[in-house]
């Protein structure tokens, strides 16, 4: 069968229940050889994260640790000096892992929403598929999205076995997922003093409390 790896790009300022719940769900679906993580360097689209790259990493480890979620590290956005751009990445990991494998870009459904707005958003299909989660708030369905990016899924929407079959090119739709948990609260809790217990796993809070994080 051929080789598969589903990659989860993103900020992880903090990691959360929402980010292991999506790569959990694909990592069931895909059984891919290998789930890697990929945190941002400086993305572009947000005005700066809130944490070190370290940081971000550490908690990563602590949150798929606990949830038994063997997961690699991609460390090529956080070591580019620019603004970080998942065409760049996914055109780095395409070179390594060669034309045959299965690369599968991992996304909740808020980012789907606005792909039009991301760099050369059309040819990230030349070098991957994309398997989006659903997520309470934003709308999956055609009409809820910008035209461009519904013409897309229109042609590209397939069944999972259809990723694990072909290297790029297709849309894989998870539309139970339904987790209501953002950074942004956890980051909003933090700052007013609250616990977020329910949205964050505990390892992840001891370390944000240890390291004195989000305080600001
Ligand atoms: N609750 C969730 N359900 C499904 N996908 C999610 C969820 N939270 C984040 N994601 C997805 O995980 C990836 C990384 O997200 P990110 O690190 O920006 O988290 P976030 O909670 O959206 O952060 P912020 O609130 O700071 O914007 C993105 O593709 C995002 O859509
Ligand atoms: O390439 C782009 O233009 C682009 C625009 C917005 C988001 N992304 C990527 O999408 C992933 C999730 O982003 P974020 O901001 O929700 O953490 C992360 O890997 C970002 O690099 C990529």
């Amino acid at each position: 069968m051929t080789f598969c790896v589903a990659l989860l790009g993103g900020s992880f300022d903090p990691v959360h229940h929402g980010h292991v719940a999506l790569a959990t769900l694909f990592a069931n679906l895909l059984n891919p050889d290998q789930l890697r993580v990929v945190p941002a360097g400086s993305p572009w689209q947000k005005s700066g994260l809130k944490t070190s790259a370290e940081d971000r990493m550490a908690m990563l480890g602590l949150a798929f640790g606990e949830a038994g979620l063997p997961v690699a590290f991609d460390l090529q956005e956080v070591e580019r000096t620019a603004p970080t751009y998942t065409i760049d990445t996914l055109r780095n990991v395409r070179a390594e892992l060669g034309p045959d494998a299965s690369i599968v870009f991992l996304m909740g459904a808020d980012q789907l929403q606005q792909l039009d707005s991301w760099r050369d958003w059309r040819q990230l299909f030349d070098y991957a598929h994309i398997g989006v989660g659903a997520r309470p708030g934003f709308d999956l369905a055609n009409a809820a999205l910008p035209a461009a990016v519904a013409e897309e899924l229109e042609k590209r929407r397939s069944g999972i076995e259809q990723l694990r079959s072909a290297p790029s090119g297709k849309v894989y739709l998870a539309e139970a997922l339904a987790v209501d948990i953002s950074a942004t609260q956890i980051r909003t809790a933090l700052q007013r003093g609250e616990m977020p217990n329910s949205l964050i796993s505990p390892v992840v809070l001891d370390y944000i409390q240890q390291h004195k994080l989000y305080k600001r």
